[in-house]
């Protein structure tokens, strides 16, 4: 029987994401259209009927602006809101700021897709010379994390994400949800993937065909124990969500690359 009820959010659309570049630990913030996915997605979780109690987020600027306009288009903006670190993006590592579908170009698109959704591979790690490690590393907010700043990830696979997500999930996150609180978490593509293999119990070869679309809200309904006990929800109109994951997942593809005009602008960065 169904006990409590867990809310997971991908964020709206961010900048990044509409330039098809691996945005990770850069701080963008939403597009235009990610103000309105959230927005949306705020209005129809009110329509619904849904209050939370708490929720969390990244330290990452699209989930928690993607927070705030939920929480404001549901009439909710008092509610409690906690960020940790542990729910950020994946680290892409020298992946980050790249074209998917110019890498698609560059290293094959199976190549691409092994470092977008296998389990346990670990894109090369981002080193000093990357143009965003400073911007990454000298931020302030990767000093008041709970791991000394040289510990924090030079790059992660979804395992090494669960990893650092799961002592967070047991130990702040379950109490609260077993308290009785309705709970949202605001986060991202991976942290959500990751958190969906461990609670579904889904085997590192099927979490592959796990994509999950901006926006989005995804329903889970557990048992005492945090045991689902149906299938997730994506709420919404499905056929326009079964259209939002195709095209996530075509980002990784060449068309996208072959279809613009003029030459790609490759980076020249050796990932092998
Ligand atoms: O880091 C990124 O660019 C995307 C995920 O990229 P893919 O794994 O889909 O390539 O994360 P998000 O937009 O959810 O923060």
């Amino acid at each position: 029987m169904s006990k409590y009820k867990l809310f997971l959010l991908r964020h709206g659309e961010g900048a990044w994401n509409k330039e098809n570049r691996f945005c990770s630990w850069v701080d963008q913030k939403l597009s235009e259209n990610g103000v309105v996915e959230a927005q949306e997605c705020g209005r129809l979780l009110k329509e619904q009927g849904y209050q939370f109690d708490r929720v969390f987020t990244s330290i990452l600027s699209r989930s928690i602006q993607t927070a705030w306009l939920v929480l404001e288009a549901m009439g909710q903006e008092w509610v409690p809101v906690t960020k940790s670190w542990r729910i950020n993006e994946r680290h892409y590592g020298a992946l980050i700021s790249l074209n998917r579908a110019e890498m698609a170009l560059n290293h094959g698109e199976e190549q691409v897709k092994l470092w977008r959704r296998s389990y346990d591979i670990t894109p090369p790690p981002i080193t000093e010379s990357h143009p965003y490690y400073a911007e990454i590393y000298n931020d302030r907010r990767y000093s008041t994390c709970d791991v000394p700043k040289e510990e924090l990830p030079k790059a992660e696979s979804l395992k090494e994400v669960l990893d650092r997500l799961l002592p967070y999930w047991n130990d702040v996150i379950v109490p609260v949800i077993k308290s009785g609180q309705t709970v949202l978490i605001s986060a991202h593509g991976n942290s959500c993937r990751a958190l969906l293999k461990h609670l579904e119990g889904i085997s590192e070869t099927d979490i592959v065909n796990v994509t999950l679309p901006t926006g989005v809200p995804v329903l889970l309904e557990l048992d005492e124990d945090l045991r689902p006990v149906k299938p997730r929800q994506l709420l919404g109109d499905q056929a326009k969500i079964e259209a939002a994951i195709k095209k996530v997942e075509d980002q990784g593809k060449t068309f996208g690359v072959m279809s613009r005009a003029g030459p790609p602008s490759f980076v020249p960065i050796s990932l092998r």
